[in-house]
């Protein structure tokens, strides 16, 4: 392996990015102490339009899009992503180069006045756009009304100190990394709140052709974490999931055995769907998959089928 005289990082340019990318920045700097490694920010469509529900406006492609055509034309040569902005099926021509370790992967219960979810008042109103965590919520709490809620960390925390909501539901990862863990009045169980596929751990994406990279980026993979997120796409991609559907999985690796949880829902929560697997770390794809069929023998491509139907609004 040559030692690369210059890396270039191209990264969103949110708070929260900007953080990743400067992380994963200072993990090359210190494997390459002679090389120049640079972030270039970018605001990506996703970015720019904040008034509707990503459910609505297509999904998780539309945050690195641009990013990919920075690869593309040569001015990068990785990206950095929460994995769980990560589509599922990568578009032609990309691939990605490793896994970074997962920080907690658990949803926040983010709220000023009150300091718990069980604590809030029937009627109350909590700030999410994640259908996945809509459904839970509903699921277990039907009286509590759930509304959009869209913007980078710093957007939706304003808006919650502003009174728009009594509460909101963030990633914890998200939170911690920003050093705003200090607002976190609960952290949701990952019971109560199946995660999102992917949350909590970064995604270091390059072009397929750049295999001279591979070598480069392999330290920054974190094999544990690596397996886990890749059982829990493997769940998704079998129920063709997106962030358009309410559905989570979550994977805990301990020695060479994965444990796995997975849910479908309806969006108003009242069909829930889950199912556990275990297995072996080593074929974390197939294990997703066998989540999945599980899933699908309950009656999952029935509540799926269902959301494709159009619904009012
Ligand atoms: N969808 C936006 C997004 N992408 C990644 C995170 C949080 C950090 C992570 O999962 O790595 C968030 C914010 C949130 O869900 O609150």
């Amino acid at each position: 392996m040559t030692t690369p005289t210059k890396l270039v990082i191209a990264s969103r340019e949110s708070a929260l990015a900007m953080w990743q990318a400067k992380h994963i920045q200072s993990r090359l700097q210190a494997l390459y102490p002679n090389s120049t490694i640079e972030i270039l920010g970018m605001t990506t469509t996703g970015d720019q339009i904040l008034d509707t529900p990503l459910a609505r406006i297509g999904g998780k492609g539309l945050f690195i899009k641009e990013l990919e055509q920075a690869l593309e034309d040569g001015r990068a040569d990785l990206a950095v992503h929460s994995m769980k902005d990560m589509p599922m099926h990568l578009p032609e021509g990309f691939a990605l180069a490793a896994i970074g370790e997962r920080e907690d992967a658990r949803d926040a219960f983010v709220s000023n006045d009150y300091s718990a979810l069980d604590d809030l008042p029937a009627g109350s109103i909590v700030g999410t756009s994640s259908l996945r965590r809509q459904s839970q919520l509903q699921a277990r709490f039907p009286d509590l009304k759930i509304e959009s809620l869209r913007g980078n960390l710093q957007t939706r925390l304003r808006k919650l100190d502003e009174g728009q909501y009594a509460a909101i539901i963030l990633a914890a990862a998200g939170l911690i990394r920003l050093g705003l863990a200090s607002r976190i009045a609960q952290y949701i169980s990952a019971e109560h709140s199946i995660p999102a596929v992917g949350q909590g751990a970064l995604g270091i994406e390059i072009r397929a052709d750049r295999l001279d990279l591979l070598p480069i980026l392999a330290p920054l993979n974190h094999p544990a974490t690596a397996s886990c997120v890749e059982a829990e796409r493997g769940m998704s991609r079998a129920l063709s999931g997106s962030c358009t559907v309410p559905l989570g999985a979550y994977a805990v690796r301990e020695g060479d055995t994965l444990q796995m949880t997975g849910f479908v829902a309806s969006i108003d929560g009242r069909q829930v769907l889950r199912e556990t697997v275990s297995g072996t770390a080593n074929e974390p794809e197939a294990l997703g998959k066998a989540l999945a069929s599980k899933l699908i023998a309950q009656g999952a491509d029935k509540i799926l089928a269902a959301l494709d139907e159009p619904h009012p609004k």
